[in-house]
């Protein structure tokens, strides 16, 4: 939080720059002041001198800074030992006064009275002393701002007499309040300023109960302004309120999208798509058209009216995927040469094969009564670049003497030249040699492609024959994550392809329009116009699946959401195997799969999962390709990335777990560490466990993937690498070991369930130190609560464990495991 600089009051004199004092660390009397919203700002700390000169030689130095610190750590209990000071500070004597009930002098002002005869008291601490003795509504932190300066002392010596007269009078009137404050009448009002005192005192005091504290009943942290630097005097701060301005500033496609229920369904036909075509989908699983279909589909398929751009904000798992690779596949299956044009660009790998299986169920259904069977390509790093090359651009020879001719008088002009000034060249493309009267051609071998940016980048630089001449589709998926990360410039190397126009080449055949259709997609939609405008839109539409206001994330309706308190945080993985082997692992929809028994098949592997044998990047930043070095030696029998592990301790019985459990990490090494972990404290669960991390092949990933749609691993562990995006169709639970790190990154991790109409369960983990965070900004609850997340109802409080220990028995295990842990990280470090 930041503290607003409220400038001084007109009559006070503003200090100049000259004037104030560097804030310097080694400065012990650095002054602070506490800004205590809704009161008048404390006046303006007079200018401090370079030599502070005393009038009184006795009086000790008085440390303002001092004070008020120590005030707040004994009100708020955080007090750390301190070198003994011999000062005693303003506030202490102030403190002393409160508690005494102002039946005793305060030390302060028996200075005061000491000096009067010599110095003047300033008007600060004239103030202070008014304030203080007769209100009962006693605020420390103005008590010990208050306090002046000593070198006020000699300030106050310079100013004119005529000043120093007046304040000598004041100081009188002081001297006769004082004298008035021994009375009844204010011990009375000391005593009910002392009640209030200890009052808080207690409440700090008060130990934690053991009952789920509610987070937001914390007290806010009270903002402290440090003063170390006069503040120059400032305009007036200018209120902002952010909700109405981002709302009045968006333009009309943004701030009024196209809603549609979260409810409706409608058959295929009913939305443009031939019954065979329908019947084809049907068999693949897509019966009707969900909500986001049933909106985005008649904006996309062919249609008499001239159609712009569409962006697409629907939760996860409510069907995006297929509202734009339906009319993609659709247009082009219209077509009969093959040339690039769809793109569609996804942050990780793992959503290119992903949604290359969604075109693929498409292109079969499309490839009915003459239409084309669509070609789908990727490129996403997972092979070599010349491979991946001669995969989407294939190379003719063709007998052409003529054009052989040109290609000679070309080559020959180029010999010599130190800066070639030929495109084809300059991009350091590695052509091939035509054969004797012949010329190269490329031709694409794909319709469309499924691409990370920085491969897209890679191959529109390096690639012969790569062009987007013929692009009429760009979808862009995951789109704040591709916008807020441009990948080498993806975006700009793009769209400056697709704005260069090829007469015929980008009209649509069934429709009267030409030109590009973008189609840009997530769950967590920026409203960034600045990121926005890059994608240079044309007359765009947004729609938004009802319930998602705008700038709002919304999540499935279906989605059942739980906190856990870790009350014990050095034993939260015993807290996860707890939850685990808990009642709430169970089957949420119906048709769960069984469970599984995988009996001992694994029980006998040595290995146990490696760190970074492997190098696949997370998000695809297209320099690399798979290594080669990279070993799946340690896959399982079905090259899964199982965690295998020699039991530590004896398995009793076959493995089974009734559900299906992703549990997110903060870091592919916390992934990797912890499925080991758990491997050790629950060994029959571990046959049944894999890691995705982006540290792990990206093939071994697929296999992971596969096995887990399988239902032959039904725990995973991973990293934020699949919090994305990927569809785990059976996935019913989702634990966030690790709190995410933004809204954003919750929405996406717990959106990896309950999807497409399914149910599905949420569990975070939460520390002591994460609770107030997650409280106010995840779950939208108590004070100062800030969520931008949609849900439909509210997070649910769980406790899980045996109360605040751990049966001694089970935490010496967890010690021995993590012993073995750790002696395998240094076995493993000595092999290297
Ligand atoms: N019409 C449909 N009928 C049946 N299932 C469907 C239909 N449309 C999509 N699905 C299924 O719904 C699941 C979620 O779809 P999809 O992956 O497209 O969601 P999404 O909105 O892209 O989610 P995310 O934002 O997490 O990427 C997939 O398993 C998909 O096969």
């Amino acid at each position: 939080m930041y503290n607003r600089y409220i400038p001084p009051a007109k009559d006070k004199q503003a200090p100049t720059p000259a004037q104030s004092t560097p804030a310097s660390s080694s400065n012990p009397a650095q002054p602070y002041a506490r800004y205590v919203p809704g009161q008048a700002p404390t006046p303006p700390v007079p200018a401090q001198p370079q030599k502070i000169v005393f009038n009184d030689a006795d009086l000790p130095p008085i440390d303002r800074s001092k004070s008020t610190r120590e005030l707040d750590e004994q009100l708020t209990g955080t007090a750390e030992p301190k070198k003994p000071k011999k000062l005693k500070s303003n506030r202490s004597d102030v403190v002393d006064e409160v508690l005494d009930g102002g039946a005793k002098e305060s030390k302060s002002r028996k200075r005061k009275r000491g000096r009067a005869d010599q110095t003047v008291v300033s008007e600060n601490e004239m103030s202070h002393d008014k304030d203080v003795a007769p209100s009962s509504d006693l605020d420390y932190d103005n008590v010990a701002d208050a306090h002046v300066d000593p070198t006020d002392d000699a300030i106050e010596e310079r100013k004119p007499k005529r000043e120093k007269k007046k304040k000598r009078k004041q100081e009188d009137n002081l001297d006769k309040e004082m004298a008035d404050a021994d009375s009844d009448d204010v011990r009375r009002r000391h005593k009910s300023v002392f009640e209030k005192v200890q009052k808080a005192l207690q409440a700090k005091e008060k130990p934690e109960d053991g009952n789920e504290k509610e987070p937001e009943e914390e007290d806010e942290e009270e903002p402290v302004v440090e003063h170390g630097l006069e503040p120059l005097p400032q305009p007036e701060p200018v209120t902002f309120d952010e909700s109405k301005l981002a709302y009045e500033t968006l333009p009309p496609w943004l701030s009024s999208p196209i809603r549609v229920s979260p409810d409706v369904t409608r058959p295929f036909v009913e939305l443009g798509i031939s019954s065979e075509s329908s019947k084809i989908l049907e068999s693949k699983g897509f019966k009707d058209a969900f909500a986001v279909q049933t909106a985005v589909l008649p904006l996309l398929l062919p249609s008499p009216d001239r159609q712009g751009d569409v962006v697409v904000a629907a939760p996860t798992g409510s069907g995006k995927t297929l509202s734009y690779v339906l009319p993609m596949v659709h247009d082009i299956s219209k077509g009969r040469v093959t040339r690039l044009r769809g793109l569609i660009v996804l942050p990780t790998r793992d959503l290119v094969q992903q949604v290359q299986l969604a075109c693929e169920a498409c292109t079969a259904a499309f490839a009915v009564n003459g239409g084309k069977k669509v070609k789908v390509g990727t490129a996403m790093g997972n092979r070599p670049f010349k491979e991946e090359q001669s995969i989407i651009v294939g190379e003719e020879q063709k007998y052409d003497p003529q054009g052989y001719e040109q290609y000679l008088r070309k080559q020959n002009r180029l010999v010599g030249l130190e800066d070639s000034d030929d495109e084809d060249d300059s991009l350091g493309f590695e052509r091939s040699e035509p054969l004797p009267y012949h010329v190269i051609t490329h031709e694409s071998k794909v319709d469309i492609l499924i691409c990370t940016p920085g491969r897209l980048v890679e191959h529109i630089t390096k690639t012969p024959g790569f062009s987007l001449d013929y692009i009429r589709w760009l979808i862009v998926d995951e789109a704040d994550k591709l916008l807020a990360q441009d990948f080498q410039q993806w975006l700009d190397t793009v769209t400056e392809k697709l704005s260069i126009g090829k007469p015929g080449a980008r009209d649509f055949p069934a429709s009267n329009k030409s030109g590009v259709r973008k189609v840009i997609l997530s769950a967590t939609m920026t409203r960034d116009l600045s990121l926005l405008n890059g994608l240079k839109l044309s007359r765009p539409k947004l729609i938004a699946v009802e319930g998602t206001k705008a700038g709002e994330q919304n999540l499935p309706p279906l989605l059942k959401e739980a906190a856990i308190k870790i009350r014990e945080p050095s034993l939260k993985p015993l807290y996860l195997v707890d939850l685990l082997r808990s009642k709430h692992m169970a089957p949420v929809n119906q048709d769960a799969v069984d469970e599984v028994s995988v009996g001992s098949e694994t029980s006998d592997h040595e290995a146990s999962e490696s760190s970074s044998a492997d190098s696949d990047s997370e998000s695809d930043s297209g320099s690399s390709t798979s290594s080669s070095s990279s070993s799946d030696d340690d896959d399982g029998d079905d090259g899964t990335s199982r965690v295998k592990t020699k039991p530590a301790f004896p398995m009793t019985k076959k493995p089974t777990f009734p559900t299906t459990v992703l549990i997110f990490t903060k870091s592919n090494e916390a992934a990797l560490r912890l499925s080991r972990l758990v491997a050790l404290l629950a060994s029959d669960l571990a046959p049944l466990m894999g890691t995705l991390t982006s540290s792990t092949k990206t093939s071994r990933r697929a296999r992971t993937l596969r096995a887990f749609a399988q239902g032959k691993i039904r725990i995973l562990v991973a990293s934020d690498l699949v919090s994305r995006g990927i569809d785990l169709t059976n996935l019913e639970h989702v634990v966030n070991y690790d709190l995410p790190i933004s809204e954003t990154s919750y929405v996406h991790r717990v959106g990896r369930t309950a999807r497409a109409g399914r149910r599905g369960c949420a569990w975070t983990l939460l520390e002591h130190a994460e609770a107030r965070r997650f409280w106010r900004d995840f779950a939208g609850e108590g004070k100062g609560a800030v969520t931008s997340i949609g849900r439909a109802r509210s997070v649910e409080r769980v406790r899980i464990g045996d109360g605040d220990e751990f049966a001694e028995e089970r935490v010496q295990e967890y010690e021995r495991a993590l012993e073995r842990l750790k002696a395998e990280a240094v076995g493993r470090e000595g092999k290297r």
